[in-house]
């Protein structure tokens, strides 16, 4: 039987996973969008021949329905929609912090919820999604789901308890990354370099750092020491990084995008 897929909220993350979920084979008859605005949903159909169906609809006619709104906009969706959901289908929900409790009491008895936090490298299918079980989803629901979040990057399973902390590193992570080379090609501006090969080198140094760390199985601190040689130059900037506690804003960056999380729990602030 073929499976129909709905996302709800087709925004930047919705968006990225259709255009995957096409890349990877699915057919795009299959894939049922929904949108706040219309002319928002003449473009996803234009742009993917995916079909544009109201939310009442989606839930009718799709057996996954991908909730991927900004979890402000969870509780108003789900007032629209908890009345049309069929307690067969699968309502997996996209959404920083939204927990599958928080589901729970608003479908009908025994849905099956699953709560995914994927992040935007899925438009370069290179995501990193990491997906969790509620109260009645099976292990089936669990390889669907892993099935459509395998089409834009790698899954991983976690206890849901772990997944503030999982938003807090890899949903939030790409931000981190892309604010590390914008303060470094500010730096390259500095040291006197053009802006765009300023650019060009970090942006290199970041793809050749991370495919080794993807690749080599060597810990980063072993790849970090390679490239620290006694008296050179790294270990000026690395001594530079501890003495304005880097390291330490680190932590606290990630624990505070954890806390954050925690909090949009409630879905409506
Ligand atoms: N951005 C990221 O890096 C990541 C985001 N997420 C999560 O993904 C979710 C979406 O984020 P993102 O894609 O950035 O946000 P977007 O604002 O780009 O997408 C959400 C979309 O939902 C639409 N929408 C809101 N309410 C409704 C409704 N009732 N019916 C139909 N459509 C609706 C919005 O319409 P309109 O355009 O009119 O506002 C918008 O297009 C969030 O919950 C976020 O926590 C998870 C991982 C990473
Ligand atoms: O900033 C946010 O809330 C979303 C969730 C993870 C990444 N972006």
């Amino acid at each position: 039987m073929t499976q129909k897929v709905a996302v709800l909220g087709t925004g930047k993350i919705g968006e990225a996973l259709l255009s995957g979920m096409i890349r990877a084979g699915w057919t795009p008859a299959d894939l049922l969008v929904t949108t706040r605005r219309q002319e928002r949903a003449e473009e996803l159909h234009t742009r993917y021949g995916v079909t544009p169906v109201t939310n009442p609809e989606a839930a009718k006619i799709a057996d996954t329905l991908i909730l991927t709104v900004k979890p402000q906009d969870m509780g108003t969706l789900l007032d629209e929609l908890a009345p049309h959901v069929p307690a067969d289908r699968l309502v997996v929900s996209g959404a920083a912090g939204i927990t599958t409790a928080y589901f729970e009491e608003r479908l009908a008895p025994g849905t099956p919820v699953i709560r995914v936090m994927t992040n935007t490298p899925a438009l370069v299918d290179e995501a990193m999604s990491v997906i969790s079980a509620g109260t009645h989803a099976t292990a089936d629901h669990l390889a669907h789901t892993e099935e459509i979040f395998g089409a834009v990057g790698k899954t991983l399973r976690v206890p849901e308890s772990q997944q503030d902390a999982c938003t807090a590193l890899s949903g939030s992570g790409p931000a981190y990354f892309f604010y590390l080379v914008e303060a470094m090609t500010d730096a390259g501006i500095l040291l006197g370099l053009p802006r765009d090969k300023a650019h060009d080198l970090i942006v290199q140094s970041a793809i050749g750092a991370a495919t080794m760390l993807r690749d080599s199985g060597e810990h980063p601190v072993k790849l970090r020491e390679n490239v620290t040689s006694p008296a050179g130059t790294t270990i000026n900037a690395i001594r530079e990084l501890e003495n304005h506690g880097v390291r330490a804003a680190l932590i606290a960056a990630l624990e505070a995008a954890r806390d954050r999380s925690r909090a949009l729990a409630s879905g409506n602030n």
